[in-house]
């Protein structure tokens, strides 16, 4: 971890991944001043629209491009220096994944399991079963999900300290999704570091522990899942015995566009759904719907430019805005 007063690096046994002001200038785009510190054993999901720099930042993380300016350290190196052993010990899926066509999906996880110095026929068989990987046809007459999944099980196959996986559920249908979302769970709760790349909130909401947000080759904010939650907007549909006094709903912190109908109450909360539920509690509760959060209004808005019109018409955007911080 970099300690900010001293200026040092402070290795700590967690860290696995780091950069420090990490910048890759590609004329005015790239990635910028980039501070990042991934754990051991994290879900880490590094999010962004298109351009935003996530594969250049991973590019520099396995030393593929060379930052202009900056620190890195994967797994206790810096991969400029010890780039062969560090993508050793990590999996790696890259955005644009290519394979040798003519050869079979068996051929290629076969091949690239020799240059790691052997393949663990038992673990890569469990891995191509999970996610039902086509094994026995050239990869070149694959679709894009099923070539996807060579590129996951050979990511997993070596059994890496880190796994670094950019837009891994490009193409892969929700079952295999979900296999996936399983398999990353496992993966980190058995100490491995697993750092995902997506556009979108959704495909790492259930699986990441952190997320940082990246726009314009600039980190946004880092934060915790759970705490992004907390800040979500949801919907409350109630049904009560007694007729709902409206008033006492619109009157809440948090609470807005409350509407009553005969018996049943429903309103849009900000962040917990407590103070409402109290006052629900009041009444006879016949029936109570909270909705799952949604977090990707949060997120949209971290994704807009701040010179750009607030795209949801001008309304209230506190919790979006109150949000951004570090959460270390
Ligand atoms: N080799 C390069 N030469 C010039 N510009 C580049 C190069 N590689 C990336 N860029 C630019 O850097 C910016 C970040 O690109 P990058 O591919 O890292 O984004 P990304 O977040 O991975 O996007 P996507 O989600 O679309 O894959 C883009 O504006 C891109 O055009």
């Amino acid at each position: 971890m970099h300690d900010r007063d001293s200026g040092w690096w402070v290795v700590t046994a967690e860290a696995v991944l780091e950069t420090k002001r990490l910048t890759k200038d590609y004329g005015g785009v790239g990635v910028f001043d980039l501070d990042l510190s991934v754990r051991r054993g994290e879900v880490f999901g590094f999010l962004g629209p298109n351009g935003a720099g996530k594969s250049t930042t991973i590019r520099m993380l396995l030393d593929f491009v060379r930052p202009d300016a900056g620190e890195v350290r994967v797994l206790g190196a810096d991969p400029r220096v010890a780039g062969p052993s560090v993508r050793a010990r990590t999996g790696f899926l890259p955005s644009e994944l290519s394979l040798w066509g003519r050869s079979t999906g068996r051929q290629v996880l076969g091949h690239l399991g020799r240059l790691r110095g052997g393949l663990d026929r038992a673990w890569t068989d469990e891995l191509c079963r999970r996610l039902d990987v086509e094994l026995d046809r050239p990869v070149k007459s694959l679709s894009t999900g099923n070539k996807q999944k060579i590129g996951l099980v050979q990511a997993f196959a070596h059994r890496p300290e880190l796994v670094v996986l950019d837009e891994p559920t490009t193409g892969l249908d929700p079952l295999v999704q979900q296999e996936f979302q399983r398999l990353v769970r496992e993966t980190a709760d058995d100490g491995v570091t697993v750092f995902l790349s997506s556009h979108t909130l959704a495909e790492v909401e259930r699986v990441a522990d952190r997320v940082a947000v990246l726009r314009r080759g600039r980190l946004v904010t880092t934060e915790r899942v759970a705490a992004l939650k907390e800040l979500a907007v949801r919907r409350v549909v109630a049904e009560t015995r007694e007729e709902p006094d409206r008033r006492a709903f619109a009157a809440l912190d948090g609470v807005r566009d409350v509407e009553v109908e005969g018996h049943r109450v429903s309103a849009t909360v900000e962040g917990h759904v407590d103070a409402l539920v109290k006052v629900l509690a009041r009444h006879t509760v016949l029936s109570l719907d909270v909705e799952e959060a949604d977090l990707e209004e949060i997120f949209l808005a971290m994704y807009q430019d701040q010179d750009q019109d607030d795209p949801r018409g001008g309304r209230d955007r506190s919790s979006a805005e109150r949000k951004p911080q570090e959460a270390r």
